[in-house]
This record gives structure tokens, sequence and C-alpha cells, in this order.
């Protein structure tokens, strides 16, 4: 009892708290007008920067200096969540980029996919976002410059490689620039009420693969029907009443249907790695990771030689991957993480070494090691920290 009277003597009578809300309103506009003001210097010095990247035919997009950024001003998060101040800046570098030259981002479409969600989370919203009927397509809109990035799914934490883009690699001289994990949440969308009354499942085959058991058991008579993307399965859905879609939570929105299970996913960590993709790179220090493929002679220990190149330079390898080459049967060329920056001055002799044990090496591409982020949010659901 003590405690509520004490609470209501806290409460500032009506005209006392009118009082102060027009002061605290006062302060907000005038800080409003500074923080713009501030953010119109940002994007002058951002043109200028702009301007010197063209001159030079540098790339725009420079993921270490935007994680060296974020690094410094996050120690200053106060009363300003992490989260939120991620969030904004966020937005601030997307505006960057496209004040220095307006960037398309080629994805796989249309609008509402995870690879579209990644890109807005990961890009913000300042940039042009291209949907693409498949993953060649976002290559081949890179390579030829109709998209100056593109976000590429690479490897699901369940089910791991996504063939088609290593593959893809192969066929199109793209680097990679940048990558992000992102979490990933399945759904069950359609015209109708209930999960009995769906004959039909649609979805992109890696969907359908991660949810496989919870489909068994939930929806054992259904037909599930492999497509293109997650978003073309919901586009689907709106002429079929009795059918459904597996996808993002706000597929819903987007295509005006119902959500009839939430979080179908087989195991819930389930994480996806997307890379950006694009032409050449950022230079410099920073980056920690490289991606490179390599194709071997035929012989005993050819492979092993170059495991031991990285044994001896002291090269963490985090990932190994053969496919087939495509060009010639029963030949694989072999795709490779490392936890370095393999074009830094200390691993010539490495790379080097690696050179003479191959036909052929190719990096990738050298980047910072990616952020972990959320995309399967439900915005209208996100509530308060
Ligand atoms: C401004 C630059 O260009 C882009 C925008 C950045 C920013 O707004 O801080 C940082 C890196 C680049 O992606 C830069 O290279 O410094």
């Amino acid at each position: 009892m003590a405690d509520q009277k004490d609470d209501v003597t806290r409460i500032p009578a009506k005209p006392e708290a009118d009082e102060r809300l027009g002061v605290l309103r006062g302060e907000i506009d005038e800080l409003d007008l500074r923080i713009v003001e501030l953010l119109n210097r940002r994007a002058s010095c951002s043109l200028e920067v702009g301007r010197i990247k063209r001159g030079a035919g540098d790339c725009i997009f420079k993921p270490v200096r935007e994680r060296q950024v974020m690094e410094r001003l996050l120690v200053h998060a106060d009363s300003l969540p992490e989260r939120h101040l991620r969030a904004i800046y966020r937005e601030i570098f997307s505006s960057s980029r496209h004040l220095q030259r307006p960037q398309q981002v080629a994805y796989l479409g249309p609008e509402g996919t995870f690879s579209y969600f990644a890109g807005i989370e990961f890009l913000g919203h300042s940039a042009d976002y291209i949907p693409q009927n498949d993953l060649e397509g976002v290559f081949r809109a890179v390579s030829t410059g109709e998209a100056e990035l593109g976000i590429v799914p690479l490897e699901n934490s369940l089910h791991g490689t996504v063939g088609q883009s290593l593959d893809l690699f192969l066929r199109f001289g793209v680097s990679i620039q940048s990558e992000l994990f992102c979490k990933i949440s399945h759904n069950v969308l359609g015209m109708g009420t209930s999960l009995a009354d769906v004959r039909r499942v649609y979805s992109h085959p890696q969907p359908l693969a991660q949810c496989a058991r919870w489909l068994r058991a939930n929806m054992p008579n259904a037909v599930l029907v492999p497509v293109e993307s997650t978003a073309a399965a919901a586009a689907r859905v709106q002429n079929e009443p009795d059918a459904a879609a597996i996808g993002h939570v706000r597929l819903g929105d987007i295509f005006g249907l119902n959500v009839l299970a939430r979080g179908v996913e087989d195991l819930p960590d389930n994480w996806t790695r997307f890379v950006v993709i694009g032409i050449g790179g950022e230079s410099g220090g920073g980056r920690d990771k490289t991606s490179l493929l390599f194709t071997l002679p035929d012989k005993p220990g050819a492979l092993s030689g170059v495991l031991d190149v990285f044994a001896r330079h002291g090269v963490n390898m985090k990932k190994l991957e053969s496919r087939p080459m495509r060009s010639e049967k029963w030949k694989y060329v072999f795709f490779v993480d490392v936890e370095c920056d393999l074009e830094r001055g200390e691993y010539a002799s490495a790379l080097a070494e690696m050179r003479e044990r191959c036909h052929t090496v190719r990096i990738l591409g050298c980047y910072p090691a990616g952020p972990s982020l959320d995309v399967s949010a439900d915005l209208g659901a996100d509530g308060p920290e």
C-alpha cells in the first residue's frame, strides 16, 4: 500500500507534467536539428569519398571500413540499445553508399525470399533490390554490371552447401566481398485457415528439406512440390486455396496469406550463410577470411600436399568441399574457406607453394567475418527490449 501511495505522489500533477513534456519535446526538436545537420555534413564527406573512389576505379562497398566505424561507435552505446544503434547505422551506411553511386543488389526473387530479407537487413533500404528468377540470374546480373552487388546463399547449418551457388562461381568471374549469417525460421502460409485443408505444399527445395520431419508429422497427406523460391511459392498459393507455401512469416503481408503454422523448421537453430558478391573488392587490412577454389593434378598426395601447406603456414581451414568440375567428368574442384587474409604479405609464400602444387588456384574473396542477423523476426510482433 505504502508503495502505491509513493507511486501516486511521484506522478506530477497534469499541468506540471505538460510543462515537463513541453521542455523535453523542445530539447528533442533541437537535438533533431543538430542530428540532421551532422547527417548532412556526413553525407557531404561521403560524396567526396565517392568522387575519389570513382576517380580511382575503386569499389564503393567497403565492409571492413563499415565494421570499423560500427565497432568504434558501439563502445558509446548508452541509453540507446546496441541493436538500435546498429539498425540506425545500417541505414546511414546504405544512404551513404547510395549517394556515392546508386547500388543495385540482385537477389533470388520475388520480393519476400530469405535472400531479400537478408539483403535489406545487411545492406539497408537505400539500395535498389532487383529480383532474379534463379541464382544464375544473380551471378549474371553482377558479372554483366546490371547490378553492382548480389546476395547469394552459400550454405545452411542443417543442410550444408548450396551446391548451385558454388557451381556458379566456376562460370562467372565474380568475387565475394562480404558474408553474413542469418537465422532462418519457416512458416506455413495459405489462403485457407486450417492445415487440414492443404493438399499441396510449395517451397524451395532447401526449406522443404529443413522442415521435412515436421511436414511428415503434421501434414502427412500433403504433396510436397519444389519451386524456384519461397516467395514464388507464396505467389502461386494466392490462386490455389487448397495449397500452402513455406517461407518467411512476412510473406503473409506481402501476398495476403494467412499464417497457418509458425516455426516449422525441424531444428530451431537454423542458420544460412549468405555472401555479397561483386566485381573486385575492398583491399587493405581488416579482412579475416578467405574463400578460394583450386584444382589438383591426379596423383597420390595431391590434396594432402595442399592441406600441409595450410598447416605449415598456420592457416586454419574452416571448410573444404569438392564439386564436380562439369567441364571434365570425374574431375573435381575444391572450395576452401580459411580463417585469414591470404592476400596479406605474410602468406605470399604459402600461396606460391599452393600454386606450385595445384593446376589452378583462384581466390574468390578476402573479407571480414560476417555478423549474425535474425532475419526471421515478424516486425509486427517485435516487442520492446
Ligand atoms: C564512406 C565510405 O563509403 C562507404 C560508406 C561508408 C560510411 O558511410 O561510413 C563506409 C564504407 C563504404 O561502404 C568510405 O569508404 O569511407
